[in-house]
């Protein structure tokens, strides 16, 4: 979806890639949407916010519940979240991984939208491009956390909501919303509002990339929004696989830009020479994507290959500059995909390099506690020691001079300490 504003002040400046040659409309002679009432933004504060590379990027990891045919097939948990932000292996918890946050199967799509999307909506109504990614194998959850269900809708629905919302609260302000929703398929770009839209071409200008004929609608509805989302589904490629009976082949792009990106997986589940060479550009495309991320959060990268994928060279100036990104990585917990698990988290990671804190980590049994309380008391017995050799004998001080306020000092000190002491010392014994 294609937000764009009028105000009194400068409207920002739409780089979306999706803006359509033909007639390119002016957003203010289009029919918009006038906001009836509340509170007026700032979009220079939320800049200010996002202005370092590494937090205009915000990597998630939702992993799902083990699904009825996992269970059945005897698989097992084998990876769990250790903490809000540690994603840690159950066989060797040395291999642990850090990020923004983690998602547990409990967690709603209403959360995970809260945590890990709702910003980059907002930033995207006051002009921030943004743009929101789910990747992850084929079933592990994409379209789930993307579409969702009736009963739990997905960040797509959630957004168009939200969209819908900020401008009945943005007064003094006028929005016109476009949609236009595509898929790239084995590198070709389909129009999914139109079927007579295949293999458009990305063409560039002074405002950036575009795609040459794309149809987008102006809508005035959230349903209406989310009705031509349905409509282009149904245009959609999907495929069966070993995993998933309706596997979405394709990336597809609703703008905002919100993605839900093709399964990532590995070849040995492909079970023909078609599906082979979907997975071969499949993989070439997120593997241009994850460096294009992981170059752009480490800042110091003087090529970023926006070219080497249709993907990320349609993307590029959302993804560059200062727009505001989301990528959500959803993972099965299945000891039976572990290794497509592994690779998931290792490609997140990469995007965006996050530390394990180390506080998390330390964890210490009851043995080296009674250690480390031992070794206090000691240290303390021989501080307390040193202290008492220099304090007067007569202890009522009265401070006049330099020395009685050191000698006090001493005094205070030997009291914390004695007090420090005695509880350590009833806590061990
Ligand atoms: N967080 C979740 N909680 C409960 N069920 C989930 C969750 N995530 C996914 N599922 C279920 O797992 C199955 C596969 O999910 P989904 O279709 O979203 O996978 P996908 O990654 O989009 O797959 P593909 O790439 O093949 O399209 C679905 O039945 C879905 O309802």
């Amino acid at each position: 979806m294609v937000g764009e504003s009028s105000t009194s002040s400068k409207s920002p400046r739409s780089t979306s890639p999706f803006r359509s040659k033909k007639g390119s409309p002016s957003p203010f002679s289009s029919p918009a949407i006038k906001n009836v009432a509340g509170r007026s933004a700032s979009p220079s504060s939320e800049r200010a916010e996002f202005s370092k590379p590494k937090e205009n990027v915000t990597v998630t990891v939702r992993f799902r519940p083990l699904s009825a045919r996992e269970m059945k097939q005897g698989n097992e948990i084998a990876w769990y979240a250790d903490g809000d932000c540690t994603f840690r292996n159950e066989v060797n918890p040395n291999i642990a991984y850090a990020f923004d946050r983690v998602f547990g199967p409990a967690t709603t799509t209403r959360h995970v939208y809260d945590i890990a999307a709702h910003h980059v909506v907002s930033g995207a109504m006051e002009g921030i491009n943004g743009t929101i990614f789910a990747y992850g194998v084929t079933s592990s959850g994409k379209t789930h956390t993307m579409h969702g269900l009736q009963k739990s809708p997905g960040i797509i629905p959630l957004a168009v909501k939200d969209v819908f919302e900020i401008i009945q609260e943005t007064p003094g302000r006028e929005f016109l919303l476009r949609v236009s929703y595509l898929e790239i398929y084995n590198e070709v770009i389909n129009d999914l509002l139109d079927p007579a839209g295949q293999s458009l071409r990305i063409r560039e200008d002074t405002q950036g990339t575009y795609i040459e004929g794309i149809k987008d609608e102006v809508v005035l509805s959230p349903a209406h929004a989310l009705s031509l989302i349905a409509t282009g589904e149904a245009h959609r490629h999907v495929g069966s696989n070993n995993f998933n009976l309706l596997s979405s082949r394709s990336h597809t792009i609703f703008t905002l830009h919100l993605i839900d990106l093709a399964g990532s997986e590995s070849s040995k589940i492909e079970t023909n020479g078609l599906r082979r060479k979907e997975g071969s550009y499949i993989n070439k495309s997120l593997l241009t994507l994850g460096t294009v991320i992981s170059k752009l959060t480490d800042g110091k990268a003087s090529h970023i290959p926006y070219r080497d994928s249709k993907l990320t060279r349609l993307l590029q100036s959302s993804l560059s500059g200062h727009g505001r990104i989301s990528l959500i990585c959803t993972v099965t917990p299945a000891s039976g995909h572990s290794e497509e698990t592994h690779n998931t988290l290792k490609f997140a990671h990469r995007s965006k390099h996050v530390e394990i804190k180390a506080s998390q980590n330390k964890i210490l049994d009851e043995k080296s506690l009674i250690k480390k309380y031992q070794k206090e008391i000691l240290s303390l017995k021989q501080e307390l020691q040193t202290l008492k050799h220099g304090i007067p004998e007569d202890t009522c001080v009265n401070v006049s001079t330099p020395e009685d306020l050191v000698s006090l000092k001493l005094q205070v000190h030997a009291t914390g300490l004695m007090c420090m002491f005695s509880s350590l010392t009833r806590i061990l014994y």
